[in-house]
């Protein structure tokens, strides 16, 4: 596959030809090899998996070529805080051939004093002390690197996971992913026969659009002041993500994501707001050709954020993530520091909103005890010009979910 970047300088255009070109009407097929090595099987006690391409799949055949998936499929790993494990260390070849499980490619990169940031072809990438992010769109094998993943991490960090999250929406085209993604239960299975422990949730319309879950959350001791109230003894950093997932956008909003002559990626995010959400941030931003946007942002306070856009009208969708603490409703969070703006979880909902403008959309927010987000009240205003059409709230034994799913009045 050939090497996407043309231009990796802050400020400049990226242009990035179609990972789908390259792959010319192949079709992915996974295949299952028990291939066990010693320790891994005592680690993780799983079966060791890997991708190949054929062609001549029939599934490609049936499938409208222009369709993208824009659902991202979301893993969120925490490994053990354990004195001398960064996940830091491991080099970046090392992330190149984990990716190559997963079908996609690294295509930019930033870092901070808390994170690697990686913007991919499909998606991105974003790599912290103890904790790893991958979120991948289109129709990624973002699973299969789960266990390449864990097998560098002991490598290199001697460490395992704590806890785990795999979460992701309902998919358009749910035919057309590819193995284990053909439907959640495949998930599941899969992530089970990793994580015995593990457990599995669905909330919103099963029928319409839904959210599926799959958590392992291992109760630990950490090195942190944060006390869990209801746990003596028991101390965890505080911790949440907010996602929010827009189906149906405003064809008229989608224009500035289309390429057009002398338009960088940088202009985008200034012309179309995304640049005032969190001000005092760090940027990568992608423009692909002839359409599509990616970004990756840093606060100053040591949180990320990511956007990513299919601006088709056929099947637009557009998501932002973070792990900003923000509070639920009206109350303002409080950052000591006055040049990162005040945000609340309406007022930021309200922007992007205002910046996409989808039919409909999916909000949910996952905290910590630990965390200002865990305690959520009861009510939550509507961003104007938007009403809830479903609230569900779930309580863990360390987490709190708050899911919101909303549609534009007319
Ligand atoms: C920006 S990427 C990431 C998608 C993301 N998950 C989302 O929220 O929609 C997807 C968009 O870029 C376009 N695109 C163009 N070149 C692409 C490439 N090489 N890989 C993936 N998407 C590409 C797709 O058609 C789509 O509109």
């Amino acid at each position: 596959m050939e090497k996407l970047e043309r231009c990796e300088d802050e400020g400049v255009q990226k242009e990035v030809r179609s990972v789908r070109d390259c792959e010319d009407g192949e079709a992915l097929v996974q295949v299952s090899q028990k291939h066990f090595d010693e320790d891994e099987k005592s680690l993780f006690g799983m079966k060791r998996l890997e991708s190949k391409r054929i062609t001549g799949g029939e599934e490609e055949d049936e499938e409208d070529a222009s369709f993208f998936e824009g659902a991202e499929k979301l893993l969120e790993i925490w490994f053990k805080d354990k004195a001398g494990s960064d996940l830091r260390v491991i080099p970046r070849h090392e992330w190149d051939s984990v990716l190559s499980y997963v079908h996609c490619l690294i295509i930019s990169h930033m870092s901070s004093a808390d994170h690697d940031a990686y913007v991919l072809s499909e998606s991105s990438m974003f790599i912290s002390r103890q904790r790893f992010i991958l979120k991948t769109c289109g129709k990624t094998t973002l699973l299969l690197a789960l266990h390449p993943l864990l097998s560098l991490v002991f490598s290199y960090c001697q460490n395992t996971p704590q806890s785990l999250f795999y979460s992701r929406k309902s998919y358009l085209q749910p035919d057309h992913q590819p193995q284990p993604h053909g439907s959640f239960s495949q998930e599941a299975d899969f992530l089970l026969s990793l994580f015995p422990d593990g457990r599995s949730y669905c909330m919103g319309d099963m029928n319409r659009d839904c959210w599926y879950l799959f958590k392992v959350v291992r109760l630990g001791t950490f090195g942190s002041p944060f006390l869990v109230p209801s746990c003596p003894g028991l101390t965890v950093e505080p911790d949440q993500t907010l996602e929010v997932l827009m189906s149906n956008l405003e064809p008229e909003a989608m224009q500035p994501f289309f390429q057009s002559d002398g338009i960088t990626a940088q202009d985008v995010t200034k012309k179309t707001g995304i640049a005032s959400l969190l001000p005092g941030s760090s940027i990568d931003a992608v423009l692909f050709s002839p359409c599509g946007y990616s970004l990756n942002g840093l606060t100053s306070q040591g949180y990320y954020w990511t956007i990513h856009v299919t601006p088709e009208a056929n099947f637009s969708y557009a998501s932002f993530e973070t792990n900003l603490e923000l509070c639920p409703g009206e109350v303002e969070n409080s950052f000591a520091d006055d040049a990162e703006k005040k945000v609340t979880l309406l007022g930021l909902l309200t922007q992007l909103l205002h910046i996409f403008r989808p039919k409909k959309l999916i909000t949910t927010l996952f905290a910590n005890s630990t965390s200002k987000c865990h305690m959520v009240p009861p009510g939550f205003a509507s961003p104007p010009g938007y009403y809830v059409t479903g609230r569900q709230w779930a309580q863990f034994s360390l987490y709190s979910l708050l899911f919101l799913s909303m549609e534009r009045g007319n």
